[in-house]
């Protein structure tokens, strides 16, 4: 078997010549990523392979050759992600992208029955090697090194962090805190501990974003904690990503800073409770979304996904709104901040 553990990616894979060329490379031991435009052919492709070789010998992926960025993103085949707060929303809609471009995906949630939901549909689409759920709390360390530690046992590799999961509640302001904050910071010490090159751990880089908001950048006057929260993502992944660099870790971390997306979080737009002392403040919140729009989350993880795949972003901070995507540009030197100075 001259090609065992080798790894092939072959085009217009699903019948033809390229079906045996594919054909004689899993015969003598390689593994292969079969590449075609045409989604049908190449499923059925795979089901032969796969009845011949077993499940985890082929991946296919639609891909459209004369697209230089579909081809390019093609690299995430063998590539590993985890993703927190996968088991809804655009943390769902990330690990969609991750694995429609041929990366294997942990999916780690703390609520378990949308976690399992959200792995069965990925199962359907996607095949049930591609992803494992894990019930995991990003507010405990203990939860979140288990699910990490678990990822490498089941793929041996971690190459992408998403760190996702996030709230809204101004009454609990605490919590909000421990999630959207304090877990974005756990999850990127942890992924660096697995990624980061020359550490004697086995790391050989990689990239991780993590979720903040256009709170993030500008107040969102009806929560001032989760804007809080938000711009602390924002400041802590920038201070990261020198560290790495500095550091040599070979790992890119940049911060992913979304306008108003349709999700379920959004219900705490109209839940005075949730809202704190600014209880009073909640109906400003139509007027806001009145203005910025929402967006959808299969557009926002198509920018997400950009974002993954830049080799040249490193404490990057990518905006999306109704209006733009853009990368936020922030002053080098403060003498060069804009400000007013005072008389
Ligand atoms: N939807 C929007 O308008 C925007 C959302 N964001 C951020 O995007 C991220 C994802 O939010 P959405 O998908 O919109 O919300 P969502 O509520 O639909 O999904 C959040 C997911 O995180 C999980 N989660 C919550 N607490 C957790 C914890 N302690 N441990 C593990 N998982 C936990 C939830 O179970 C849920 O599956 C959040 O960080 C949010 O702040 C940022 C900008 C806009
Ligand atoms: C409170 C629930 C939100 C959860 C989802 C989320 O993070 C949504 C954030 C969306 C937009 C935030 C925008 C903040 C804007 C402010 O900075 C505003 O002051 C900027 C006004 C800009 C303008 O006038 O165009």
């Amino acid at each position: 078997m001259a090609l065992s553990g080798k790894i092939a990616l072959v085009t217009g894979a699903s019948q033809g010549l390229g079906k045996g060329f594919s054909d004689v490379l899993l015969k003598n031991g390689a593994k292969v990523a079969l590449l075609d435009v045409n989604e049908t052919a190449g499923k059925n492709a795979k089901a032969d392979f796969d009845k011949e070789y077993g499940e985890d010998s082929t991946i296919f992926l639609t891909c459209d050759v004369t697209s230089y960025e579909h081809l390019k993103v093609m690299a995430l085949s063998g590539k590993i992600a985890l993703v927190t707060g996968a088991g809804q929303g655009l943390g769902k809609g990330f690990s969609d992208i991750l694995l429609k471009n041929g990366a294997k995906v942990a999916l780690l949630d703390i609520n378990e029955n949308a976690g399992k939901n959200a792995k069965a549909d990925f199962d359907k689409e996607y095949g049930k090697d591609r992803n494992i759920f894990l019930t995991c709390d990003v507010t405990s360390n203990a939860q979140l090194k288990d699910a990490f530690q678990k990822t490498i046992e089941k793929f041996g590799r971690i190459d992408i962090v998403s760190n996702n999961a996030g709230i809204v509640d101004e009454t609990n302001w605490e919590k909000t805190v421990e999630v959207n904050l304090n877990g974005v910071i756990r999850g990127t010490y942890l992924a660096l501990e697995h990624m980061k090159k020359g550490s004697g751990g086995g790391g050989e880089g990689g990239v991780i974003i993590n979720t903040s908001s256009m709170a993030g950048l500008g107040p969102l006057l009806t929560s001032p904690v989760y804007t809080a929260s938000k711009h602390g993502v924002v400041g802590f992944t920038r201070a990261m990503a020198e560290a790495s660099s500095v550091s040599g870790y070979g790992v890119r971390i940049n911060a992913f800073c979304p306008s108003f997306v349709k999700t379920p979080i959004l219900d705490f737009m109209k839940n005075e409770k949730a809202a704190g002392q600014l209880g009073h403040l909640q109906h400003l919140s139509d007027k806001i979304l009145a203005k910025t729009g929402i967006l959808e989350v299969p557009v926002v993880a198509e920018r997400f996904l950009q974002l993954v795949t830049d080799e040249e972003k490193n404490g990057a901070v990518m905006m999306v709104t109704q209006e733009c995507t853009a990368y936020m540009n922030f002053p080098k030197d403060f003498k060069d901040a804009p400000k007013t100075i005072l008389p």
